[in-house]
């Protein structure tokens, strides 16, 4: 059950610049990918929060910086109040056992040189406290059966799995070490359509057994407005808009968002009807050099001139972030409802 109150994740202002360099002996910096540019948000207990955006937008960058597989160039990612990225030794050790990560092509995640029953266990040989020697066998084959593959499986190689079962070993080894926290970073977009909604049936009934929180990182807005409780939409480095799914597939008030919604297929002809699809011209422009004032202006079908100098910083102001507080569903534009009032319509 999500639980609003205890936000077991708080991200804060978070970025991720990479250096661009050039030359060979003498290396030069000549800039910066700024791949993602002051993201805050926050992760309750139990809850699924999306995170959605067009490719290059730094979905995968926010995640591994949740695992701590990349370290932010600044600001904080708070477990349980504490900066993760400050901590070495046993603390940090007990922090990522609980953040877990499942990634997303199973067929290159996964190791064809060992058996399931070790790529599964293989957690299990850094955090032996979790499993002792003796136990780890049937441990891997309980983890087998919750994910529902066939324990006598063990001995296999991913080479004698399809796809979906791949993913399931995947989330199998994700939740080795029972963790709060699982970061999916588009889990099911390698694999057919029938096969994702079981292995995302598997993830919400996981959540339910185990009580975990996820990040669902993925582009599919259908996929994660089926599994989510909040969506994260991100553009270019930075977060768009932020609310429960309800109020960003229905009332999205931030234009990109709205661009981004429209152009999702709607299978039945009634709702179909008077729902204009919104264009987003050109590309989206280099994280290396982003445009100056409002980065959205690029793709916004509401863009005025003034949106180029103005708002530069479109990072959700702190206040707005996080459980249960009063406003729930910021727009980060904030031309967009004054804009909407003066009659701007789509082209
Ligand atoms: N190690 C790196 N060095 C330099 N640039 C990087 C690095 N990793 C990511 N980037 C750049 O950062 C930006 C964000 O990348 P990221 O992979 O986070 O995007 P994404 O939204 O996950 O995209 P996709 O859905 O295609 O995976 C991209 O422009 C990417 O090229």
């Amino acid at each position: 059950m999500t639980d609003p109150s205890e936000a077991i994740l708080q991200v804060r202002d978070l970025v991720k610049h990479y250096p661009l360099t050039q030359g060979i002996i003498f290396r030069k910096h000549v800039g910066a990918v700024q791949a993602v540019d002051g993201v805050s948000f926050d992760l309750n207990r139990g809850e699924t929060l999306g995170i959605v955006g067009e490719s290059g937008c730094g979905k995968s960058t926010v995640a591994k910086m949740l695992v701590n597989l990349e370290q932010p160039t600044s600001g904080q990612i708070l477990y349980k109040g504490d900066d993760i990225s400050k901590l070495s030794g046993r603390a940090l050790r007990a922090v990522r056992r609980n953040i877990q990560m499942v990634f997303q092509d199973p067929y290159t995640s996964l190791n064809p040189r060992m058996t399931v029953g070790d790529i599964i266990g293989e957690p299990y040989d850094i955090h032996p406290e979790v499993a002792p020697k003796g136990s780890r066998r049937a441990k891997v084959q309980e983890l087998l059966d919750v994910v529902g593959l066939n324990p006598e499986y063990i001995n296999r190689y991913p080479h004698q799995f399809s796809g979906g079962q791949r993913q399931r070993i995947g989330i199998a080894r994700g939740l080795a070490l029972r963790p709060e926290i699982i970061v999916a970073d588009e889990p099911v977009s390698a694999l057919d359509v029938s096969v994702q909604a079981q292995v995302v049936n598997l993830l919400e009934r996981l959540q339910d057994e185990f009580g975990l929180s996820y990040a669902f990182i993925a582009h599919d807005l259908s996929v994660v407005r089926h599994i989510s409780d909040r969506v994260a939409v991100m553009y270019l480095g930075r977060l768009a808009e932020l609310g429960t799914d309800t109020e960003i597939y229905d009332h999205p008030t931030h234009p990109y968002t709205q661009a981004l919604l429209s152009a999702v297929p709607v299978p039945d002809p009634e709702a179909r009807e008077g729902r204009a699809r919104i264009i987003l011209s050109g590309d989206v422009p280099s994280p290396a050099d982003p445009p100056s004032g409002c980065r959205f202006r690029t793709r916004c079908w509401k863009a005025q001139a003034r949106c180029a100098a103005e708002v530069p910083q479109l990072a959700v102001p702190e206040h707005l972030v996080g459980a249960g507080g009063p406003v729930e569903h910021p727009s980060a534009c904030f031309f967009a409802e004054d804009m909407a009032a003066a009659g701007h319509s789509a082209p």
